[in-house]
């Protein structure tokens, strides 16, 4: 949109909206009857609260009173502990069935603040404020939220809306470009999965005029809209937003419990679109020439991640955990040529190591 007009998309009984100055719309539904007297909590990391409290504040000024919960940043916070301190700050502060939980910050804001809104006094109103690039073309839309537990990804959560997504990619402008890069894996994602000429449109896509990208979050946030109001609840299509998350969440898990350097939730998934796509190709459905072209555009954008092939079974073990599964079968969702994705595809352990293999030694 390179500065597009505000733009509203309609959602599972919610809207997303978009666009730089769209938070003036925050600001007019706040001042609604429906808000009149609702006690407002704003749920920030410490990076946030520094960088994007001020303007989000500045912009809707009855926002001014609303009390601010601060949490540590990172993955970490997405924790049965914090979840825990923040309904007991919520009662102490006396929060009601009426209040309401502005969730300002990445993907583990709105993941985390979803699942505390959606709990505590069997739910009260949220909304969503993403302010990195993944949270924006991913994380605030399409209900899924919640915490990681024993070492899992996302194993405990609910599918629960907000009332509204406000999306404004100014608040790109302070975000680190690793994160960007990281979100950016997600946009790749959906080209794989559902648009060729998305995916073909990401190649020429820069980082350094941060507004081009605004076209690009506006494709990518209507694919994910389209394919989650087709199946909210994941009872089939939407398994298809999970390309490339099967062995991505095991590396992100692997992560957490072994000395490796922390890892990006994109990062993760990029290496798991990698290994994705040669399962895609050995099982028949890509050709050879799609996965070279897949692989050279991951590889340009991120660094390898370093498994040692001795805790790969490690790995398979933390796959038998993914939600996708069923009858004691890993089951993925893969792509049948770029920008055609399937799902419940069985996959043996051994095809697995291959592609890890395929990913630890692939040179242009
Ligand atoms: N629910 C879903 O559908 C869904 C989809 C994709 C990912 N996720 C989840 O999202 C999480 C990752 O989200 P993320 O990448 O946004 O991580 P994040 O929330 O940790 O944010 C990344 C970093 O950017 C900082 N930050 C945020 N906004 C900033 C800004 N405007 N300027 C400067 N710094 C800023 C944060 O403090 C943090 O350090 C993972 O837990 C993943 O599982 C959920
Ligand atoms: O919205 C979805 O559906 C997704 O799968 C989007 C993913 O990018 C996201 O990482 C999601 O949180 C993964 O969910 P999970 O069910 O595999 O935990
Ligand atoms: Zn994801």
């Amino acid at each position: 949109m390179s500065t597009v007009a505000i733009q509203h998309i309609k959602s599972d009984g919610h809207q997303v909206i978009l666009g730089r100055h769209c938070l003036g719309e925050f600001a007019e539904l706040l001042s609604t009857e429906a808000f009149s007297g609702a006690k407002l909590f704003i749920l920030v990391d410490e990076n946030t609260a520094k960088y994007c409290l001020p303007a989000l504040i500045s912009k809707v000024s009855i926002l001014s009173d609303a009390e601010v919960l601060e949490i540590g940043v990172g993955e970490e916070s997405k924790s049965i502990e914090i979840s825990t301190q923040l309904w007991s700050v919520l009662s102490e502060l006396n929060a009601d069935r009426g209040s309401v939980l502005i969730n300002l910050g990445g993907g583990v804001i709105t993941d985390l603040g979803g699942f505390v809104a959606g709990t505590y006094k069997r739910g009260i109103r949220f909304f969503n404020i993403p302010t990195t690039l993944l949270a924006q073309v991913d994380a605030s839309v399409g209900g899924k939220v919640g915490i990681n537990h024993d070492g899992l990804k996302n194993e405990i959560g609910l599918f629960n809306n907000p009332n509204t997504v406000f999306i404004d990619p100014d608040f790109l402008s302070t975000l680190p470009r690793k994160h960007l890069l990281s979100g950016f894996s997600e946009m790749i994602k959906h080209g794989l999965i559902c648009d060729k000429d998305y995916w073909v449109k990401l190649k020429e896509v820069s980082f350094f005029e941060l507004e081009s990208l605004d076209e690009s979050i506006l494709t990518s946030i209507k694919i994910k809209n389209e394919i989650v109001s087709s199946d909210p609840f994941e009872s089939g299509r939407r398994k298809i937003l999970n390309f490339g998350h099967t062995i991505g969440h095991a590396v992100e898990s692997y992560s957490f419990e072994s000395d490796t350097k922390e890892v990006l939730h994109g990062e993760a998934v990029a290496m798991g679109m990698v290994c994705e796509s040669f399962i895609s190709h050995r099982m028949g459905m890509l050709r050879e020439d799609e996965l070279q072209e897949i692989t050279a555009f991951i590889f340009s954008h991120y660094t390898r991640i370093f498994i040692d092939q001795l805790v790969f079974h490690r790995l398979i073990e933390l796959m038998n955990h993914d939600k996708k599964n069923r009858d004691g079968e890993i089951k993925m969702s893969l792509i049948q040529g770029i920008g055609n994705a399937v799902i419940d595809k069985a996959v043996k352990a051994d095809v697995i190591i291959d592609s890890l293999n395929f990913y630890a030694r692939w040179v242009n």
